[in-house]
């Protein structure tokens, strides 16, 4: 009898939470990525199909990912909306599926909300990791939404910094944010205060238009950009796409749904994997931007940690 794991929506965020563990998170990701990045047999993952819901302002993203050597075959299924301010409808929502890629059977059906959280924010993690100015000291948040939450916790987690500064269009979400941090957060009334002297700064909004502007960025700082996964969507100027070393997760991906990338023209130097991998270099001394999609198989390295965690407590 073939036993199907199931983790509905919502019931079972917190158990998945505890089950995938931060450090290990960024470790498997490296590992993938970095195998990504060499484009080899053995890692299937095609660029992100993506059915436009126009009447509903939203989008409906299937990401499956085939990984050989580990055998994981995994698919996300992610519907992501543009919302009405003060709407309380949700932006994202996600359901994992992991199957058995012998058979074909569905082994797992997780709730997608914790892992897309907290893999985004691991992998801008490693990205930091790698471009961040040496001594880096003052983390900011644009945004104070799901993914913003996400990245305050793996960020503050994996880094020390000596302030934390959020920024949100809502100044009741912000400070609600900042009460919800588990340490001091400095609330921003603007982007401009907020960034200006930032080592990193972390773009999470669903901005449609640049919000980030180069002329406010010091120089050195990295910025990994996680919003404005469409190709006509921004939170980037021109400037700063033009004047920073721009990385990616997937080159394929950033051609296809990065309206900052393609709008602005900006030249992709790297991808995130050819860093770790070492066939491209960290430029960490310049202003640096990691403008992050999601891909595939950073949600199939996380249902199979989850899985597995699950599986050996049964
Ligand atoms: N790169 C990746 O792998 C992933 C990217 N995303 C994207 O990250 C972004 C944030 O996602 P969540 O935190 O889950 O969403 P959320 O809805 O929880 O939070 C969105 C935040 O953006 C702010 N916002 C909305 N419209 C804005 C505007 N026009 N200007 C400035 N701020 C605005 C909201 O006030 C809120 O603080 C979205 O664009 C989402 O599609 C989400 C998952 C994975
Ligand atoms: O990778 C993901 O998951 C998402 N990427 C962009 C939009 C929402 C979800």
């Amino acid at each position: 009898q073939h036993q199907i794991l199931v983790f509905l929506s919502y019931q079972n965020i917190a158990e998945i939470a505890q089950l995938l563990d931060v450090a290990e998170l960024i470790s498997r990701l490296e590992a993938v990525m970095g195998e990504f990045s060499q484009r080899g047999a053995g890692l299937v993952q095609p660029v992100r199909s993506v059915v436009p819901l126009q009447k509903h302002g939203g989008f409906l993203g299937l990401m499956p990912a085939y990984l050989a050597h580990e055998d994981i075959l995994c698919t996300k299924m992610v519907a992501f909306y543009q919302r009405e301010q003060g709407s309380s409808l949700p932006t994202t929502q996600a359901t994992v599926l992991l199957f058995d890629p012998v058979s074909g059977v569905v082994s797992a059906v997780m709730d997608g909300e914790v892992i897309t959280a907290r893999r985004t924010a691991a992998v801008s993690a490693i990205s930091a990791k790698l471009l961040m100015p040496r001594h880096a000291e003052i983390l900011c948040l644009l945004g104070s939404g799901h993914q913003a939450v996400s990245h305050y916790e793996v960020f503050t987690q994996a880094f020390t910094f000596k302030e934390v500064r959020v920024w949100s269009r809502s100044k009741e979400r912000a400070e609600e944010f900042a009460r919800a941090a588990g340490g001091p957060v400095t609330v921003c009334p603007s982007v401009k205060e907020a960034v200006e002297g930032a080592d990193v700064i972390v773009t999470a909004t669903n901005a449609s238009e640049p919000l980030l502007f180069g002329k406010w960025v010091k120089s050195g700082a990295h910025v990994a950009a996680v919003g404005a996964c469409r190709p006509d969507w921004r939170e980037l100027d021109d400037d700063l796409m033009r004047d920073a070393v721009v990385y990616v997760d997937s080159r394929e991906g950033a051609a296809a749904e990065s309206g900052d990338v393609i709008l602005s023209g900006a030249e992709v130097f790297a991808e995130l994997g050819e860093m770790i991998n070492g066939s491209m270099p960290a430029q960490r001394d310049k202003t640096t931007v990691f403008k992050s999609l999601g891909m595939g198989i950073q949600d199939a390295v996380s249902a199979k940690l989850v899985y597995d965690k699950w599986k050996s407590q049964q």
